[in-house]
């Protein structure tokens, strides 16, 4: 009679490794104990159509949710007893995996249990001792193919699954709602995951570092400092900045209009360093001193770029590890490291001397009551930080208008902010720059139907999630258009299944500089030019850090 007991029990009781969470109860006592006493699951749906009293309905973590079919009587039916793990008939839940069991009685509304799993429980591909499915990852392409295997894994494994991926154990999950859950339980200092090579660098040189690298009660003093000069209120002196790092990149296309437009990765991580100095220091004073800071800012694009890669290059060997044994690839890392950060730190006080009005992020910052010593601290981490993402959502925008002329043709049409939005927002659901995203939460939580221990690391597959057909049709398509509001799949589901810029506290704080340098140039790009590929063929995504082009774009810009 466990069903009873259930019934009669608290929300959260417990049997076995299963819990309940129950809601309406009070009106089922008498109806639904027959039911409840009955469903070894897998049986529900085989028995549903003669013996359910009224429609029931399973959610599982594997299936889709399931309607079984009202069968219009109101008997309750006895169906055999509940099969919970830790009783004589234990097999049946974990194998199904379910979650949620919930009903409707004409009469009587609703009312639902969710089973939560224990976390021995969460699916877990099959793998060798002590190098668990590692194997498994070099087979599938090595790092640089992560998320894939880990698309394939949620794929096999359904939208949550546990995986040792090198010596680390995360739990992956891509259900849009249970990621936003997860960050709906992140607290009120959310922890993610830092590059390990980074966090060595930092200890041992004794070098602060900016809002990404920050925690706890220091992390959110500046967070919400930086908040509210970045993300909230009006924002239009970002444009404007934008606007006139805009117009030096416009620059250079018109100077090889009609020309291949050579080192294209290395011209955009100019661009985005370009609009961070031009952020700092305000539209005007950037405008008006432009020349005497461009080789300063070339360098310095050229610096993260390097940064980058020589990070990329420690993906596969533990940073500690090579930080002892001090091997070359280490030591480029370092040397690469320190020289951009001594950059960075005197184009900071080179811009400083030339902030001629009362504008810019540096002059708001100290309006903030930032102290010096702090802001340069984030300030420094914005340029070093601010480069990857940006240019390289732009090469994959270019790279896809690029292969779509009649999509070009088509956006020409209606150039409004919001088509241009939408651009940005397709081309982030293909290729989000962070494809994971990671929390360790301060409490343990339930999700997908597991209860997941504090301290675990949850990684969100929003790769995965980002190219779900259940929300995007036709996913692998480039199609901007999806996301107007009047176009039927567009969701709320849809925009909690693309977040390439994360939700919450801990959000991308940049996201508004990198949404109107985004727009502002791809919609003077599509006004005045036509977009051609050099080179037609696929070009597959690999990770390195973010999401890249495995070789490089190479394309044209033709006037018009
Ligand atoms: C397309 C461009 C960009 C994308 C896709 C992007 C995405 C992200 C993501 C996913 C995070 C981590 C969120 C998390 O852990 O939940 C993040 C954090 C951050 N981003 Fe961006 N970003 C972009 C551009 C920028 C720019 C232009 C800046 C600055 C000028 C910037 C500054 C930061 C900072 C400082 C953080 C750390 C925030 C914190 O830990 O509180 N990002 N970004």
């Amino acid at each position: 009679m466990i069903g009873k007991r259930v019934l009669a029990g608290t929300s959260g009781a417990k049997f076995g490794n299963l819990r309940f969470a129950t809601s309406g109860l009070p009106n089922f006592r008498t109806t639904t104990v027959a039911a409840i006493e009955t469903p070894c699951l897998p049986n529900i749906r085989a028995t549903s159509e003669s013996c359910l009293p009224n429609s029931w309905t399973t959610r599982s973590a594997h299936s889709e949710p399931a309607c079984l079919p009202c069968v219009g009587t109101t008997t309750p039916v006895t169906l055999g007893t509940i099969c919970l793990p830790g009783t004589s008939e234990t097999s049946c839940l974990p194998s199904i995996g379910a979650t949620t069991l919930s009903w409707r009685t004409s009469r009587r509304g609703f009312a639902s249990y969710s089973a939560v799993l224990d976390y021995g429980e969460v699916p877990t591909p099959k793998g060798l001792p002590v190098i668990g499915t590692t194997l498994s990852l070099i087979l599938a392409g090595g790092p640089k193919k992560l998320h894939k295997y880990i698309d394939r894994r949620h794929t096999e494994l359904g939208s949550i699954f546990k995986d040792n991926v090198g010596p680390v154990t995360a739990v992956f999950v891509s259900e849009p709602e249970e990621m936003r859950k997860v960050f709906a339980n992140e607290g009120k200092y959310p922890v993610h995951i830092k590059p390990e090579a980074w966090l060595v660098y930092n200890k041992k040189h004794d070098c602060t570092r900016g809002l990404f690298f920050m925690d706890g009660e220091d992390w959110l003093t500046y967070r919400r400092k930086m908040n509210r000069l970045l993300l909230k209120g009006d924002l239009t002196w970002i444009e404007e900045c934008c606007e006139a790092s805009n117009d030096v990149f416009l620059e250079q296309i018109a100077r090889t209009s009609g020309q291949e437009f050579g080192d294209l990765e290395r011209r955009l991580y100019k661009w985005s360093t370009d609009t961070v100095l031009a952020v700092l220091m305000g539209a005007e004073s950037y405008r008006t001193n432009y020349k005497k800071i461009e080789n300063l800012a070339t360098i310095l694009a050229d610096d993260v770029k390097q940064v980058f890669e020589t990070t990329c290059k420690l993906q596969l060997i533990p940073a500690t590890l090579a930080e002892k044994s001090n091997i070359s690839r280490w030591k480029t890392f370092e040397r690469t490291v320190t020289r951009a950060l001594n950059t960075a730190n005197q184009t900071l006080d080179f811009l400083d001397k030339y902030v001629e009005k009362d504008e810019g992020l540096l002059v708001k910052m100290r309006e903030e009551g930032i102290e010096d010593d702090k802001m340069r601290t984030i300030v420094v981490d914005l340029m070093l930080g601010a480069g990857d993402t940006t240019s390289n959502t732009m090469v994959w925008a270019l790279y896809l208008l690029g292969r779509n002329t009649e999509m070009q043709d088509s956006l020409r049409k209606d150039l409004g902010d919001s088509m241009l939005r939408n651009t940005v927002k397709e081309t982030l659901r293909l290729y989000p720059a962070a494809p994971f995203l990671t929390r360790v939460l301060p409490d343990a939580i339930a999700v997908g139907g597991y209860q997941i221990p504090r301290h675990t690391l949850i990684v969100m597959s929003i790769y995965t999630s980002g190219r779900d057909k259940r929300f995007f049709t036709d996913p692998e398509e480039f199609m901007p258009a999806r996301w107007c509001r009047d176009y039927s799949a567009a969701t709320p589901l849809q925009q909690n299944a693309s977040l390439p810029f994360g939700i919450g506290a801990r959000s991308c704080v940049g996201r508004k500089i990198a949404e109107a340098q985004l727009q502002g140039a791809l919609g003077r790009i599509l006004r005045e030019y036509k977009i051609q590929l050099c080179d037609e063929k696929q070009i597959e995504d690999v990770l390195e850090m973010i999401t890249k082009p495995e070789r490089p774009v190479k394309l044209t810009f033709n006037k018009i």
